[in-house]
């Protein structure tokens, strides 16, 4: 995308207050709390199912808030609950879609401009909006091709243009860039963060995956179940998950079954079925490769898989039999004698999530 800064627009707070959503009588949304300063990007993160896009959608106006099921502010002002219901073209939303939602009868030009046609902007005006918000998804003069003739990253940045043209004060993300490859699924996320963060527009933004998320967004809400289980920046998340359920589910270390040794220089890993052991999470930025053998413990590596030019490695040792995780820069082999040392003071004592 184009390295000129966007136009600065401005950003709206929303606060989501009690929000609940049922279809039929299936619960899919479990009272739902978030408050977002002007020009924050927001992730939902979670699996499938957990009510992501549901959540969205309720933002966008695409479903209706029941009565005495919560409520949306926009800045201070109620579009959804309390008998209100402001329609998602009142909204001043932009709204960006996994497959694009482009209409392919219309050129790339026309797709762009078509909100603001309906507004009845004039096209002497609507014109050089359509060129700027396009040279800004790095498409400069491509106002007259087909969508079809585009490539998915290409029609995505399309879709973003549409999304941004008419000015809004939210922007709404449904997995945008699940249907892109891998190396433009990271170019991409990298431009929309900075697209975001030079417009200053407020942004709720779907996904599943973990980086996309925590790459993108200044507070990231893990669900599950149709309930936020922890809302925090991506650095809080690493060091402090609020509970088991979370650690596990971004995989951000080891779990021990574990209890505390009284009078001991350093806390033991020693794994216990007694009921008071506790959950003692490791998280991988507390394990390194030791370079010398005082104050470590030894291991076998039984697992090594790459990852954006590092490895994660799995250890097995006498106190962890299921393994300890870690991130290495080097490749270890299978079977391999490592010792490791640990840095006590990122170690965290977990409650069960409830
Ligand atoms: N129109 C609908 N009618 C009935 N149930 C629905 C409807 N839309 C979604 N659901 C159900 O609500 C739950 C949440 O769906 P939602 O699409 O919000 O999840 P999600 O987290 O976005 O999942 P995914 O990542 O797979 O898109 C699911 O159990 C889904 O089957």
């Amino acid at each position: 995308m184009t390295e000129s800064p966007a136009k600065k627009m401005e950003g709206t707070s929303i606060t989501i207050d009690g929000l609940t959503h049922r279809f039929a009588q299936n619960p899919v949304l479990d009272r739902i709390d978030i408050h977002l300063e002007p020009g924050q990007v927001l992730a939902l993160l979670g699996p499938s199912g957990c009510g992501k896009t549901t959540l969205l959608k309720l933002l966008a106006g695409l479903l209706p808030v029941a009565a005495g099921h919560g409520r949306i502010l926009f800045g201070d002002k109620l579009v959804a609950g309390d008998g209100h219901f402001l329609p998602p073209e009142a909204r001043g939303l932009g709204m960006v879609f996994q497959d694009y939602a482009l209409w392919p009868h219309m050129s790339v030009g026309k797709n762009v401009a078509f909100a603001l046609e309906m507004r009845g902007m004039p096209k002497k005006e609507r014109d050089p909006r359509v060129a700027r918000a396009l040279e800004i998804v790095g498409l400069k003069n491509h106002e007259d091709r087909n969508p079809s003739s585009l490539s998915g990253g290409q029609q995505q940045r399309v879709a973003l243009a549409r999304a941004i043209v008419a000015e809004p004060q939210v922007l709404l993300f449904d997995e945008p860039l699940s249907n892109l490859d891998r190396d433009l699924r990271e170019s991409l996320c990298h431009e929309i963060g900075h697209l975001l963060r030079t417009m200053g527009t407020t942004a709720v933004y779907v996904t599943h995956d973990q980086e996309e998320a925590f790459a993108l967004a200044d507070v990231v809400a893990v669900m599950q179940g149709g309930r936020i289980r922890q809302l925090a920046t991506p650095d809080m998340l690493v060091t402090e998950p609020a509970n088991t359920l979370i650690a596990e589910f971004l995989k951000l270390g080891t779990l021990l079954h574990a209890k505390e040794v009284p009078h001991s220089w350093h806390q033991r890993f020693a794994p216990n079925a007694a009921v008071d052991a506790q959950h003692l999470f490791i998280p991988q930025s507390a394990l390194s490769l030791a370079a010398n053998a005082a104050h470590c413990f030894r291991g076998e590596v039984t697992m090594q898989r790459y990852r954006n030019g590092r490895f994660i490695t799995e250890v097995r040792t006498p106190d962890a039999p299921k393994g300890l995780v870690l991130t290495t820069d080097t490749r270890l082999s299978h079977g391999q004698i490592i010792d490791l040392t640990v840095d006590w003071q990122r170690l965290r004592w977990l409650p069960q999530a409830a």
